[in-house]
């Protein structure tokens, strides 16, 4: 660990640099313009404030500073959270775990970025999305199967849970992939950038409760009939909404919208 005093504008050397651990996803960004582009995407003004995710060695966080953002950020490795406060006295630093932080507390006026770790990105971006509803936009990097997920339309085969419930709260959209050469080290998968925009839908911990469920238990059977995998809970309400749709007990879930799932959750979720 680092523990020269802060020297924000100047390149650490090779040495100072924590080493990364596997084991925390740690794949960090080393290409100047795969990170201005990434930061681009926000959409940012000098002055406004951004949340990041994972900051790792800076290589984001760096280049938002230098843009003048205001910048807070949360890093689970205690060795790298300590490395970017000591070169950074403006940036406010937290060491905690994405998978149990208390997003209500970003809200309003916050954008979001993360090169998020791959084992924990839906995870955090299903959270997320669902808690921080008056959020701006949000920037990620994922792996590209969780990239297309996340933008996937109705009928598609990425088309899945995360898609109907990140789509519930935001618009999606596919902003590049990334080749692994922009990383250190290399890491076995390809990525993409996808960014969210906040619809500013809130959801009732029941109203969340029951869509996760109804998702839960549609996409588990996802080339079964709705009629089929709702047999239990079917009731003449819910023929007549099909039926007003154009559509009938045969439809699969993997052809229902995102509104379509919100008001299936609504005529089932609890029951099931
Ligand atoms: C893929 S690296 C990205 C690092 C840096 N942002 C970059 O682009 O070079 C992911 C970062 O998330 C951190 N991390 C891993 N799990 C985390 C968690 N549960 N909560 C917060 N940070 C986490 C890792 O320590 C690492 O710094």
């Amino acid at each position: 660990m680092s523990t020269a005093p802060s020297t924000g504008d100047q390149p650490p050397n090779a040495d100072d640099l924590p080493r990364a651990k596997r084991s925390l996803g740690q794949n960090f960004l080393v290409d100047p313009n795969t990170i201005r582009a990434i930061i681009g995407a926000l959409r940012a003004s000098p002055g406004d404030r951004v949340f990041e995710i994972g900051p790792g060695r800076g290589a984001l966080t760096e280049e938002m500073l230098g843009q003048g953002l205001e910048v807070s950020v949360l890093e689970k490795d205690r060795v790298l959270a300590r490395y970017l406060a000591d070169r950074h006295p403006q940036l406010r630093v937290i060491v905690g775990d994405a998978m149990q932080f208390a997003w209500e507390g970003i809200r309003g006026d916050w954008r979001v970025i993360g090169n998020l770790p791959y084992n924990v990105a839906s995870p955090i971006i299903w959270d997320l999305v669902a808690r921080t509803p008056a959020a701006r936009r949000m920037v990620f990097t994922v792996q590209k199967e969780v990239a297309q997920r996340l933008c996937a339309a109705p009928g598609s085969r990425a088309y899945g849970a995360l898609s109907v419930w990140v789509q519930t709260f935001a618009g999606v959209h596919y902003e590049r992939t990334l080749g692994g050469n922009v990383f250190r080290p290399r890491p076995k998968v390809d990525s993409a950038v996808v960014s969210l925009d906040p619809a500013g839908r809130s959801l009732s911990q029941a109203q969340q409760e029951a869509l996760g469920q109804v998702l839960r238990v549609c996409f588990q059977k996802r080339r079964k009939q709705l009629g089929s995998i709702l047999k239990s809970v079917w009731s003449p309400e819910l023929e007549a909404w099909l039926e007003a749709q154009g559509l009938d007990r045969r439809v699969r879930p993997e052809a229902l919208s995102p509104e379509a799932f919100l008001e299936l959750a609504r005529l089932v979720g609890g029951k099931i």
